[in-house]
């Protein structure tokens, strides 16, 4: 009798970057081309340009490990930025490439293709085959190969080779593998056999028209490679090398695209989980031991080992030429430029079979009768007949050790709790609901001022070169930064201009620390302690300004952007977001009083947030 355990890799301290390419598709409509020109363009194989919103005679430098330009083959991509990586999965290591960008620039095209010219996943997979067959069978490992494939739509994790599957769970092991019990898992044993499944399983993908593209993709859909080597001789060592291949859902402005009900609701769940994916990356890049916010999305849930974590990744960031595309493709090459500086530790993944020795059976064990009921005790065998000539039980294995991994934990967890216990367990259960409800309304606040045109960008400063002519600027019907988004100063923009904008910043922060010093003089005069009753400070106001400023309040509180909610007495960033994210929610604030439904405002922080803005809505 054996089972698997994990062996170490030695401590294997090697790193290795995720690659950044950066992919331009060529002009769609030739007409444009002629009246417009390109906002964007490339410089060399590793730089390109883009047009500076504020100042038309300069632009923006950027610096990738690869440029592909509009001429580039879908060959040359593969070459260059794909199959380099592809030999570490044979290893027991996990790679991954995603395709990330605005909707229809090309990401779809880059990972799929089309039949006359095949893109990164066809070539990957065949490829991967190509180096398995290269292998000399004496090197002393037999090889198997799977494959899964999934799509996240509105959050779901919707198994495609097997349409009619719910909502399937994302779990890690005590390995940090990233699991999902009950996902379809299908051997393969060549292309043939991979394109049977591939190509039906794709058209189960969620699309739909949209005004930026005829076939445009709702959700994120990830297919998933596995190549299990295992040792022909004892200890029978097993390597899992993973490569994911991600078609990511393009990021989208709402006030472009035109989405309305169900397409609206689609784009929010792909612009949230887009937004999540930056904010690991910003995390990651911090190199600081802050939570990285993986569990917010989950798609960075399952990224999770491809990402900062122990995989070869590759990212290729569309982009598009047309200046309707502008500001995504701004947005989209900084958030490319942050992820450049990610670092990935590879190692292997690896098990040798050990001898197991009987054990004593536990008391509860031998009431319940053994380690498992019938059909569990029944995938166990399989479990290990799998694991010894390395195929799964069926061509169609639903990862059943996943799952009777996960059922023996919960039957155990079960077994051994006490019913005091188990209140305690509801308890923390509800608790952390609360809590991850809480980060939702955060992160859904945070993607709210986004959209809402914060078009705040904190990626790396790229490198800076004025230009005079090389690109055209025209009056675009791009959405174009209001008012309130021009105070966001991007890291990006010229060296030349921050001086004097940083003057009228900072003017206007002392303008408000002014105004703050004397709100609360006056509710200090009007004996305003914190803790003073309502009708305590009240009552010494004239009802009727006081019901003027209820109004003012309540006013900014529905219509009010970031900023201007920011404007008022005690909101900060993170309340404001939250103002943005319960409206988004409910709706409209019919009183003031609706404000304690706000996530942290509690009656006495809103007691106190009515004194200071009541005087100072009184004082405008
Ligand atoms: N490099 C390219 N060469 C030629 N045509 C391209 C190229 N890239 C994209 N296209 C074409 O542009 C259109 C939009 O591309 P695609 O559907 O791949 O965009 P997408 O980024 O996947 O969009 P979405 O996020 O909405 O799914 C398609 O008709 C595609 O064939």
């Amino acid at each position: 009798m054996a089972t698997r355990v994990a062996v170490s890799d030695g401590g294997n301290k090697k790193t290795s970057r995720v690659r950044v390419a950066v992919r331009l598709r060529p002009y769609m409509n030739k007409e444009d081309e002629k009246s417009e020109g390109p906002c964007v363009r490339g410089l060399d194989s590793q730089n390109l340009e883009i047009i500076n919103w504020r100042n038309a005679t300069e632009t923006v430098k950027y610096h990738f490990d690869v440029f592909h330009g509009e001429q580039t083959t879908q060959q040359e991509v593969f070459l260059s930025s794909v199959k380099p990586i592809l030999p570490h999965i044979l290893n027991g290591q996990n790679a991954s490439v995603f395709a990330y960008g605005p909707t229809g620039a090309g990401k779809t095209h880059t990972m799929l293709g089309s039949s006359e010219q095949p893109g990164v996943i066809p070539r990957a997979v065949r490829e991967v085959f190509k180096l398995v067959k290269a292998k000399d069978e004496s090197d002393g490992w037999d090889y198997s190969i799977g494959m899964s494939y999934l799509e996240i739509y509105n959050e779901k994790v919707l198994d495609l080779l097997s349409p009619n599957s719910h909502d399937l769970p994302i779990r890690e092991d005590k390995d940090k593998n990233i699991l999902i019990p009950g996902l379809t898992h299908m051997n393969i044993t060549n292309f043939a056999d991979f394109d049977k499944h591939f190509v039906p399983a794709t058209l189960n993908r969620t699309t739909a028209s949209t005004k930026l593209n005829q076939r445009s993709s709702r959700s994120h859909a990830i297919l998933l490679i596995k190549v299990v080597r295992t040792q022909q001789q004892l200890p029978h060592r097993q390597q899992t090398g993973k490569l994911y291949l991600v078609d990511l859902a393009g990021s989208e402005d709402n006030r472009r695209t035109g989405n309305q009900g169900i397409r609206l609701k689609e784009s929010g769940a792909i612009n949230l989980s887009l937004f999540t994916l930056s904010k690991v990356v910003d995390s990651l890049n911090s190199g600081t031991s802050v939570r990285v916010p993986y569990r917010d999305s989950k798609l960075t849930r399952l990224l999770q080992d491809s990402l900062g974590g122990s995989a070869h990744s590759v990212m290729i960031t569309n982009i598009a030429p047309e200046y309707k595309y502008y500001f995504d493709t701004f947005s989209a090459l900084n958030f490319a430029a942050k992820s450049k500086l990610i670092v990935n530790k590879p190692f292997t993944r690896e098990t040798v079979a050990v001898p197991v020795l009987p054990v004593k059976r536990s008391r509860e064990e031998r009431e319940t009768g053994g380690s498992g009921t019938e059909p569990q005790k029944k995938k166990h065998k399989e479990e290990k007949k799998s694991e010894h000539d390395g195929s799964s039980p069926s061509t169609r294995n639903h990862s059943s050790s996943d799952q009777s991994l996960m059922g023996r934990l919960i039957a155990l967890e079960k077994r051994t709790m006490s019913s005091q216990d188990k209140e305690r367990l509801a308890m923390l259960k509800e608790i952390k609901e609360l809590k991850e409800k809480q980060r939702e309304l955060e992160s859904k606040a945070m993607l709210f001022s986004q959209l809402a045109g914060e078009k705040s960008i904190t990626g790396q400063e790229p490198d800076f070169e004025n230009k005079t002519t090389a690109l055209r600027r025209k009056q675009s019907d791009a959405t174009k930064p209001n008012k309130q988004q021009a105070v966001v100063q991007p890291l990006q923009v010229s060296q030349r201009q921050p001086l004097q904008q940083l003057l009228v910043v900072k003017k206007q922060s002392v303008c408000v620390k002014k105004k703050e010093e004397t709100c609360s003089d006056l509710i200090e005069s009007l004996g305003g302690k914190e803790n003073n009753t309502k009708s305590a400070w009240e009552s010494q106001l004239d009802q009727s300004m006081v019901d003027q400023s209820k109004q003012k309040i309540l006013q900014i509180l529905n219509t009010g952007c970031l900023k201007e909610l920011k404007s008022l007495q005690q909101i900060g960033d993170k309340k404001a977001k939250l103002i943005l994210g319960w409206r988004e929610i409910h709706g409209h604030f019919t009183k003031v009083e609706d404000l304690i439904q706000v996530e942290g405002m509690t009656e006495k922080r809103f007691s106190s947030f009515m004194k200071a803005n009541i005087v100072s809505a009184m004082g405008k």
